[in-house]
């Protein structure tokens, strides 16, 4: 007897188990030629979600999305779990991928800095929020978080996105939130796609799952207190559950925030948010 499966398996994966789209209820099922039930693999439903939600983002009239974006980052701003974060690591936004403007809280956590002054104080008394934010080191999903205190210390990287360079104005190394001595209370995070039980679906690179997975395994060792994961939605990236394929690689997040504010997912957001 012809074996269905291993005729197929090269092309589409069959009752994939680590896909929790199974059964019958998956809308991306789809009959074979031999009559068998076939599921696409996790990463094909990844793909076809995220083609999805970036059509939607691409829809989106630009009046409605300047509206969101000022309901996300006033109910940021205004927020005591942010007022009170003393190191936050954020994405710069672009605009270009419509992702939820980040341009008013970075002003905010930079305020009144000047580049090198006062950067020692800072570390002592923490009298300022310091801002660490992403640089994509290789296309084996490994980034760093590096600190800036200025808008100045960016540059448009070969992937159109504003990153830091490695090293200041003075040629020295800018600090790595993975290396620096204090904990990061908040992670401001971007995505295609996200859902109310805390799953997120990135641009595919993996860039913040492995960095993530890392940041919650030093925070471990070092027994600090987990930062906060917080996604920023539109409202048509907040999808139903069960839509978002998932992996054991994907880092959930803590909650997010969407135009009409908090929507806290995890205990912990519970407590402190
Ligand atoms: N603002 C921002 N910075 C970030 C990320 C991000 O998602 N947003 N990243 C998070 O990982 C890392 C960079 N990773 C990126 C991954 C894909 C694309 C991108 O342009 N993707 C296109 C599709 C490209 C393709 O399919 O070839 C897109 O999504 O439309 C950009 C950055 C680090 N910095
Ligand atoms: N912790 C990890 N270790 C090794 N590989 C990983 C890890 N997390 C994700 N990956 C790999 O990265 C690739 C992209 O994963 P996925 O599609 O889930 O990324 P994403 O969530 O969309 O992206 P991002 O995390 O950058 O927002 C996959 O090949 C996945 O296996």
């Amino acid at each position: 007897m012809i074996n269905h499966q291993v005729l197929l398996a090269s092309h589409v994966r069959i009752f994939s188990s680590s896909c929790r789209l199974s059964g019958s209820l998956n809308p991306n099922a789809a009959m074979s030629t031999f009559g068998a039930v076939v599921h696409p693999s996790v990463a094909e439903q990844k793909h076809a979600l995220r083609s999805r939600i970036k059509k939607e983002l691409r829809s989106l009239p630009a009046d409605q999305r300047s509206k969101e974006d000022t309901e996300i980052q006033n109910f940021v701003l205004n927020s005591p779990w942010f007022k009170s974060a003393k190191r936050l690591c954020a994405y710069i936004s672009c605009d270009a991928l419509r992702e939820v403007d980040t341009t008013r809280i970075l002003s905010e956590i930079l305020k009144n800095k000047t580049p090198g002054v006062l950067d020692h104080l800072d570390h002592h008394t923490q009298l300022r929020k310091k801002l660490y934010v992403p640089r994509v080191e290789d296309k084996n999903s490994n980034m760093r978080m590096l600190h800036i205190s200025t808008t100045e210390d960016l540059v448009a990287s070969s992937m159109n996105i504003f990153e830091p360079s490695p090293t200041d104005a003075s040629g020295n190394h800018r600090e790595d939130a993975m290396l620096a001595s204090e904990p990061v209370d908040i992670f401001l995070l971007p995505g295609v796609a996200f859902d109310r039980q805390g799953h997120r679906l990135g641009r595919g690179g993996g860039y913040y799952d492995v960095f993530l997975k890392n940041y919650q395994e030093l925070a471990k060792e070092q027994k600090w207190k987990q930062p906060l994961l917080i996604a920023l939605a539109y409202s048509v990236q907040i999808i139903d559950e069960n839509e978002i394929p998932v992996t054991d690689n994907d880092v959930s997040v803590d909650a997010l925030v969407s135009p009409s504010g908090l929507i806290p997912i995890t205990p912990a957001s519970f407590k402190d948010m």
